[in-house]
């Protein structure tokens, strides 16, 4: 029986494909960094090994360079790393894979490679391949994973946006409402990105004050201003070959707007008291849930940053807009919350789900997640029923304008106000009540203008 070797870090993608192998009639081993990679090489009869391209302590080149046996190497590569790969076969490497790879071709290369037969040619082919309907190893193993099947309009919309952005280098920017899963949107565009195996950098604009936004960006050295006291990385370095999400990216100051422009411009960073250029390949993804054209049109955003990063844009649907998913996050976060809580809440009543339906979410799933948390927790029995919601959601707000309905704006303001009334004007709490972060508070404080 054949024995192979695979050296991949993505452990499920890696026993998916030796589940596959080995049905094949192959005898698989496996490993995960390149150090326990050689050790099983020196172990190990081998008579392939299939090793990705980038390791965590390694990267496949330098691999290939340190074994000495004459076994043949073939290399999978993300679908942009061509380049890499051949520069894999010029230092030895049999062949290469780029993945997504069918069953099909990753079985024809193994058996061309244990045949002694030269390395497949049409790569062209190869590449034509992923985008058919066929069923892809790494496709399958998404399906296996954390992956909520939505059954909504607006959501399959979102899907077709990330899945025709997330191959391209394009920078991003996401809108929505508060809670509506930017972030969660903004991180399943890396993952499914040729950059999926650099770092994901999350930096809240919002957070920073305007005076360490430059040391949070580009890092800093020690002693170059007072309390820089170690050396510090940026979030560009820190996401170099990856990508960097910038929330809140309406919050940054007109000279941090600059400085982050010139970064973009140049692709090149300094750390503040360092006079060495660093070289940074970074893809952004921004998001704010203010009106970012507004703020180009009141001169509080440079309009040249502002289409930097909207080269490419999509908005997460707030939660009414996509109700359809409502049960299929519901029973999710059902699930999550008796994982975390140790509890075994089956469902929730009638009634609950009634008022699940025709509440407004204006903290969207967010609120959901955090409401369906504070239920388990209050259950007993083994349905949530409605009294363990929040009293907001059983009386429904009554104010209504002088054409009797409510536009969202007023709704929202009109939420904002009874949450500061109720917690006698304590923003933190209101914010908590709300079921946004201080800062999206704050904003739609100035947004509507509130005196408070
Ligand atoms: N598709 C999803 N699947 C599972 N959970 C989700 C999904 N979308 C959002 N969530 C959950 O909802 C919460 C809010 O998501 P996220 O932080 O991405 O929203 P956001 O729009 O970035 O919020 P904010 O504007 O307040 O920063 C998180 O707890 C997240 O886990």
């Amino acid at each position: 029986m054949p024995k192979i070797l695979i050296i991949e870090d993505d452990t499920s993608f890696a026993q998916m494909l030796q589940k596959f192998l080995s049905r094949n009639g192959f005898d698989v081993i496996l490993s995960s960094t390149g150090l326990d990679g050689e050790k099983q090489i020196e172990e190990h009869t081998l008579d392939v090994i299939l090793t990705d391209l980038r390791l965590p302590d390694y990267d496949g080149i330098q691999l290939i360079n340190s074994i000495q046996d004459d076994i043949p190497v073939i290399v999978m590569t993300g679908y942009a790393e061509v380049q890499t790969a051949v520069e894999a076969m010029k230092q030895g490497a049999y062949d290469y894979v780029s993945k997504p790879f069918t069953p099909d071709q990753i079985l024809s290369t193994i058996e061309n490679a244990l045949k002694g037969k030269g390395p497949s040619t049409n790569k062209k082919t190869q590449q034509e391949n992923k985008t058919t309907s066929e069923e892809t190893l790494s496709e399958s193993v998404n399906r296996r994973g954390e992956h909520l099947e939505f059954v909504s309009a607006a959501s399959e919309k979102l899907q077709q946006y990330i899945s025709l952005v997330a191959p391209t280098d394009m920078s991003v920017l996401i809108t929505g409402d508060s809670g509506t899963g930017k972030e969660v949107t903004a991180k399943s565009i890396h993952s499914t990105s040729k950059r999926n195996k650099a770092p994901f950098i999350a930096l809240d604009c919002g957070a920073i004050p305007k005076e360490l936004a430059a040391s949070e960006f580009f890092g800093h050295l020690k002693g170059s201003f007072t309390g820089a006291i170690s050396d510090k990385v940026g979030s560009f370095e820190a996401a170099n070959g990856g990508t960097l999400f910038l929330d809140e990216v309406g919050n940054l100051s007109y000279e941090n707007q600059i400085q982050l422009l010139r970064a973009l411009q140049e692709r090149k960073i300094k750390r503040i008291g360092s006079n060495k250029e660093i070289n940074v390949d970074v893809r952004i993804i921004s998001a704010t849930n203010e009106d970012l054209k507004e703020a180009v049109g009141q001169g509080d955003f440079r309009e040249d940053l502002y289409h930097r990063l909207n080269e490419f844009s999509l908005k997460t649907p707030s939660l009414v807009n996509r109700m359809e998913d409502l049960s299929i996050f519901s029973k999710y976060f059902l699930s999550l919350s008796n994982q975390k809580l140790n509890k075994n809440v089956q469902d929730f009543n009638g009634e609950v789900w009634e008022i699940f339906k025709t509440y407004h979410w204006p903290g969207n799933i967010r609120e959901l997640q955090n409401v369906i948390q504070r239920a388990v927790l209050l259950t007993e029995g083994d349905k949530v029923i409605s009294t363990v919601l929040p009293i907001d959601m059983l009386e429904p707000s009554t104010v209504e304008n002088s054409s009797g309905t409510m536009t969202k704006e007023e709704f929202e303001k009109d939420q904002i106000i009874r949450a500061l009334k109720r917690t006698n004007y304590n923003k933190s709490k209101a914010a908590k009540l709300l079921q946004v972060t201080r800062k999206t508070l704050y904003n739609r404080i100035n947004h509507y203008n509130l005196d408070f």
